[in-house]
């Protein structure tokens, strides 16, 4: 069992940096947050609040101002085969086909080129495309470039999957087909997993954890359990799920937190 834990962690990006370039951004303020590897913990929040920033920060991209960040004890020094990152836009490496993407990061392991090809081809069986190595990147579907890049996260047998917003650029029916596909290959993974989502629907259908990300500064303002993923696991249909007045009612009682405060901020 793995665990990637925040203590006390703050973020603030330079005066000069990006958009509001005049003073100091505070964008992350006292974030304490554990990930274990047999978990899958969502985090929703407006635009704005944070949520990709944090993920940076648990990837190692970018430092915290204060606080620590670790994996099992260890500080994250910046970015390691442990957590891999898979980002809404696929990140795929388009002159490559779809074996040689998966492949990349067991180069980097040191694997010979037959090893690389035979782990690359499991990968490619196990997210349901044994068939299309050899296709290029463009000859992909939205979903299956996902796939893609879900696969390529797996190669290096991470020890978190770090996901930002992996499915927001597919069309409603690929992001349903694509959830369930995510749950079931986390559950195999063993990797625990921190996913952010605008989707508040998608943050209940898939997180066993769900955590409330607050703006300026970015704060973790409540904390949910969800059942919904072992359901869906166990078989029952997203669909059928979100009809159940459980989940009609969490929906709404997590609509109401994540919009809490967002009048008065306009007003101001
Ligand atoms: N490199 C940077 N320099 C300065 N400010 C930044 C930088 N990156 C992000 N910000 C600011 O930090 C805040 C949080 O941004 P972040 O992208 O983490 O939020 P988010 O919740 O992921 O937003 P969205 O849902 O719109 O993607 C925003 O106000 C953003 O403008």
């Amino acid at each position: 069992m793995s665990i990637l834990t925040f203590r006390n962690v703050s973020l603030r990006y330079p005066p000069g940096a990006g958009r509001s370039a005049a003073r100091e951004k505070r964008v992350l303020e006292g974030i304490d947050l554990q990930v274990a590897s047999d978990e899958l913990v969502t985090i929703i929040g407006r635009s704005g609040s944070g949520k990709t920033s944090l993920l940076n920060l648990a990837a190692g991209f970018i430092a915290p101002t204060a606080g620590a960040i670790t994996v099992d004890g260890a500080p994250v020094q910046g970015p390691a085969a442990d957590r891999a990152v898979v980002f809404q836009d696929d990140a795929l490496y388009p002159w490559l086909d779809a074996r040689d993407n998966i492949a990349f990061p067991l180069k980097l392991k040191g694997l010979s080129i037959a090893a690389r090809r035979a782990r690359a081809d499991a990968l490619l069986e196990r997210v349901g495309l044994a068939g299309a190595g050899d296709r290029r990147i463009w000859e992909l579907s939205g979903g299956m470039r996902q796939r893609v890049g879900i696969a390529r996260a797996l190669a290096a047998e991470p020890r978190f999957l770090l996901l930002d917003e992996p499915l927001g650029a597919l069309d409603a029916l690929t992001r349903t087909r694509m959830q369930d596909f995510l749950l079931r290959i986390k559950a195999e993974s063993r990797a625990g997993a921190l996913l952010i989502t605008h989707s508040i629907e998608e943050a209940l259908l898939l997180g066993t954890r769900i955590l409330v990300l607050s703006p300026n500064p970015g704060r973790l303002t409540a904390e949910i359990e969800a059942g919904f993923s072992a359901e869906i696991l166990a078989g029952a249909s997203i669909a059928a799920v979100k009809e159940t007045p459980l989940f009609k009612r969490m929906h709404a009682g997590l609509t109401g937190l994540i919009h809490s405060g967002a009048e008065e901020e306009l007003a101001a």
